[in-house]
């Protein structure tokens, strides 16, 4: 007490100028004290991380970060700063100590929505999590996904006759846009047993452009997120404004159309959906599951399970039609499937699911940072003690380009997954990895496995157009979370 008197008398004899100098000062004298101290210090990276992590968010705006992170592993090794509490993890045993079974490491809740809604993707506690995956674990199952194969192929016909129409009228189709809508329409209807009908518009609606705005704010809230807060108070920044209005439209849609999902089951003309073994004559069975779950699920499936299956498909194909000899091996191969093929005939084809794993490998859609914190007790990584608190990433886009692990790691070569070594299966993350693995990774399989058979049975001749402007530079990957094309298309020709 008596010390803190003191300093209040100094303070008094001060004048505000050297008080602000003084404060400043003390300042940068905790900060330095901090980095020096920091037993991330050991932690190796570039110095201006002992400091501020300002660069990597700079990054993270122009979609390059995961790109800098990976020259960084490269530069540094397994495991780098990137901030004066940020590391990242690009090394197989400590991504798997990461993500293992009962891992203390949790989701990160200023990335993942503030960890304020409960949903299945954005739960932090570790019990909530396991109760609720145990509810919705069998409506992803494999054995699960021949009732919604019929969903996926009607979608599927609908999209190949628009993009055969564009291909006559326009010369070019853009298979991006297509995919998207595809992707969306297929989860709006195993969600609410009706689909958004985009496919037959050729449209986004207003609940997906809703979701398309909501997602485009995602690099800069993740930036910057006190900044994109305290601009949705000034008038100056209309669309930030906004995004109260818009997120308050895009629920009140998910209510309205769960309760019309549950009416029309217990009208006794619900299609087969996700929620189908949940809900009995329009009552959910699953005490643990309200009609507010139920919203806040779909919710998040159309939003993890649209840009994500699009986005493959579309590097998929373009990565096909980049290398003649890829195309003509896999046409071969699927111009031998009989003309009612369907998902059975195309589980175990094997040139079709190497071109899908390399493509997942190289542009698995969400290959940037999936952060952690580190529990209270810290953690050994990659041989270093990091202390609890830090927040711990892993990026499967450097994982996946370990050339220890996959030797020429730029090239899209479907034949590294004819034999693959266990080093190579053991780091294959697109999914993720352990208990908070993609639940949808069975659909979004068999998404990829139908779309590109029947795409490239539609257009076995398909190939990059050059028509407005379209070039490879469009296909140049910006990765926040999600890969997105530079040019946001993919214009492809027959
Ligand atoms: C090619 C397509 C897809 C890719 C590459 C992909 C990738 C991923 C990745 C990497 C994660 C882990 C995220 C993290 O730990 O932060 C994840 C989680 C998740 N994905 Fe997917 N996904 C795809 C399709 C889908 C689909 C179609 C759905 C839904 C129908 C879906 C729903 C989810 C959910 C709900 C989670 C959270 C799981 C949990 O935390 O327990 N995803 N996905």
């Amino acid at each position: 007490m008596a010390v803190l008197n003191d300093l209040l008398d100094a303070a008094r004899g001060l004048s505000t100028t050297s008080l602000i100098f003084g404060l400043v000062g003390l300042f940068l004298l905790r900060t330095v004290y901090a980095a020096i101290r920091s037993p991330l210090s050991s932690v190796p990276g570039p110095l201006l991380s002992r400091w501020t992590d300002l660069h990597v968010r700079i990054k993270l705006l122009s979609g390059s970060k995961a790109r800098y992170v990976h020259s960084l592993h490269e530069k540094y090794g397994p495991i780098v700063r990137l901030g004066p509490n940020e590391v990242d993890v690009s090394d197989v045993n400590g991504a798997r100590e990461i993500h293992k079974v009962r891992s203390k490491y949790l989701k990160d809740p200023n990335f993942y929505v503030g960890g304020n809604v409960r949903s299945l993707f954005s739960a932090i506690d570790p019990v909530f999590h396991a109760q609720r995956k145990r509810t919705l674990d069998r409506c992803f199952a494999e054995a699960s996904m021949v009732d919604f194969e019929p969903a996926v192929l009607e979608k599927l016909h609908l999209v190949i006759t628009q993009m055969q129409e564009d291909m006559k009228s326009k010369g070019c189709t853009d298979i991006l846009h297509w995919w998207t809508l595809f992707a969306m329409d297929v989860i709006g209807d195993l969600c609410f047993g009706e689909s958004f009908h985009m496919l037959e518009t050729g449209k986004k609606t207003e609940y997906a452009e809703d979701i398309a705005v909501i997602g485009s704010l995602l690099p800069l809230r993740g930036a910057f997120p006190t900044l994109i807060w305290a601009a949705g108070y000034t008038p100056f920044f209309p669309r930030f404004k906004n995004v109260g209005a818009t997120r308050q439209r895009i629920v009140a849609y998910g209510i309205q159309r769960t309760q019309k999902y549950l009416q029309l089951v217990e009208d006794g003309g619900a299609r087969r959906t996700l929620f189908s073994s949940l809900v009995n004559k329009g009552n959910l069975r699953n005490a643990e599951l309200s009609e507010q779950d139920l919203t806040i699920e779909s919710q998040s499936y159309i939003t993890a399970g649209t840009d994500t299956t699009a986005i493959t498909l579309t590097y998929l194909i373009y990565s096909v039609c980049g290398n003649k000899d890829i195309h003509r091996k896999l046409v071969q191969e699927l111009k031998a499937l009989p003309a009612d093929f369907n998902h059975r005939h195309l589980r175990d084809l094997p040139y079709l699911n190497r071109v899908i794993e390399e493509t997942l490998r190289l542009y698995g859609a969400a290959s940037g940072a999936i952060p952690r914190v580190v529990p209270q007790e810290g953690g050994t990584l990659a041989g270093h003690y990091i202390p609890g608190g830090a927040i711990v990433s892993t990026q499967s886009y450097s994982v996946h380009r370990d050339s220890k692990i996959f030797p020429n790691p730029e090239k899209f070569d479907p034949s590294r997954w004819e034999t693959p070594s266990n080093e190579a299966k053991n780091a294959f993350m697109p999914f993720g990895l352990g208990p908070r693995t993609c639940i949808g990774l069975n659909l979004a399989r068999m998404e990829l496995r139908l779309c590109t058979a029947m795409f490239f049975r539609a257009f076995p001749t398909a190939k990059l157009s050059t028509k407005f402007g379209m070039s490879d530079s469009d296909m140049e990957p910006q990765i926040n979370f999600l890969v997105m094309p530079k040019g946001h298309r993919c214009l492809i020709e027959v």
